[in-house]
């Protein structure tokens, strides 16, 4: 088995009610692909090929109020992670987990969405 990822920031605004009003963050997404490693080149997926779907999900996503996305009313960690993984997985079944993060180095705060074993 061999891992494989990609990662891309967006930026967006989003409000958790009660818990939050509005207000912005750089989100960190990071896509691993897991798998048998391809013969030659040793990767369980093809960067190449995956790029353009993962590039325009960023384009959905960058420069938006979150809230008002399709799906994204409750812009948790968890539920933008599901969103992204619901958008990519189903495309790409060497996609193991996709994790979300926000918040600077060492003060992050992020969570992970797995493939259902
Ligand atoms: N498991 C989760 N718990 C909580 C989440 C979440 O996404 N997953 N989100 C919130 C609220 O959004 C909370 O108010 C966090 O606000 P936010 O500004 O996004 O993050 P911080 O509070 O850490 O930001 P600071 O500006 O540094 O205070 C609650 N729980
Ligand atoms: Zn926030």
């Amino acid at each position: 088995m061999v891992e494989t990822y990609k990662e891309f920031t967006f930026e967006a605004a989003h409000q958790l009610q009660p818990f939050s009003g509005l207000h912005g963050h750089t989100f960190r997404v990071r896509v691993h692909f897991k798998g048998s490693p391809d013969a030659v080149f040793g990767w369980p997926a093809n960067l190449y090929e995956v790029e353009p779907r993962i590039s325009s999900v960023q384009k959905v996503l960058d420069h938006t109020y979150l809230n008002d996305i399709d799906g994204l009313a409750v812009p948790s960690l968890e539920n933008v992670a599901k969103w992204i993984w619901d958008k990519l997985a189903p495309h790409s079944p060497q996609i193991d987990r996709i994790t979300v993060s926000r918040g600077p180095d060492g003060q992050a705060e992020g969570c992970t969405y797995w493939r259902n074993p």
